[in-house]
């Protein structure tokens, strides 16, 4: 289990963490919402054992986060970051094996390179192992780290998976492959954090949302309990309507358009 208990994170005279608290079981997918600079990302960098915390605790599986050597923290957790800049030319396939680091010496035993075709499969990156990977595009790249991340921890017993916008940049088929392969992962015992920009993906994968603002946790439950009109204002200072998907049972959100910004009278044209 994650267990996070009035975690706070301060940088020079700003706090962008405050007071948080939550827990995440095996088996969950719980996702964070927020408008931009809420503090998701820093939320997940102290997940991550990245930061140190300004006060409050964290712990996993029972152990107090900041007591796990990095080694032991490497084979527990695992983090696809919103930026993961290569400016070296590996093959896709040498990325993925750059995940599954931590688990051998000198060279992968055949378990490893097991793992590292099984999480090439389930992320349909196969075809590009041999592709150097500063030419394959925004969304491919993106599934080459998801590849890495997963072989990290692929075969860790409730490994904790912290996705930073993991499905920015895929197309809409990958955005749902890869959510459902989160799925998957949490039925296998996973503990999934996911931060999403998307309400509707957030609705339908996710067992849990926490939604945040200015740092502060402002709603927390099972997406039918806490995404409403007045939840999505609150935190996104957005109208928008939700309906129930008669398909799926989920929340089905829609934005209500603004038009009073952009009158055609503000609107004039360039002039270069
Ligand atoms: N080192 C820093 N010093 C001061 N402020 C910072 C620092 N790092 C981040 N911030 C600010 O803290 C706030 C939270 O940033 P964070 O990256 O956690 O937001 P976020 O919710 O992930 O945003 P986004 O959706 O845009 O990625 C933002 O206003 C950001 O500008």
């Amino acid at each position: 289990m994650l267990t996070v208990e009035n975690v706070t994170y301060k940088t020079g005279k700003h706090t962008l963490v405050k007071d948080i608290s939550f827990m995440v079981q095996p088996g969950e997918i719980m996702v964070i919402l927020g408008a931009n600079g809420a503090g998701k990302s820093s939320l997940m960098r102290l997940l991550s054992a990245e930061k140190k915390l300004s006060a409050g605790s964290i712990s996993l599986s029972g152990k107090a986060l900041n007591s796990y050597t990095a080694k032991e923290l490497a084979l527990k957790r695992a983090i696809l970051n919103q930026q993961n800049i290569v400016n070296l030319d590996f093959s896709a396939m040498e990325i993925v094996q750059m995940g599954r680091y931590p688990h051998y010496g000198n060279k992968p035993m055949t378990h490893d390179l097991d793992i590292i075709n099984e999480v090439m499969t389930v992320t349909g990156t196969t075809h590009m192992a041999d592709r150097s990977f500063l030419s394959l595009s925004g969304g491919e790249q993106q599934r080459v780290h998801l590849a890495r991340v997963l072989a990290q921890i692929w075969d860790t017993p409730e490994a904790l998976l912290l996705l930073d916008e993991p499905v920015s940049g895929m197309d809409i088929l990958y955005q749902q492959q890869t959510l459902s392969l989160a799925h998957m992962l949490a039925k296998k015992g996973f503990m999934v954090v996911a931060i999403l920009h998307d309400i509707n993906l957030a609705a339908q994968y996710a067992d849990n949302i926490m939604m945040l603002k200015n740092g502060r946790k402002w709603y927390h439950g099972a997406p039918a309990d806490i995404l409403s009109t007045k939840s999505i204002y609150d935190v996104f200072e957005t109208e928008a309507d939700v309906f129930t998907n008669p398909n799926t049972l989920k929340q089905l959100i829609m934005p209500k358009v603004i038009t009073h910004h952009l009158s055609e009278q503000n609107l004039k044209p360039f002039t270069l």
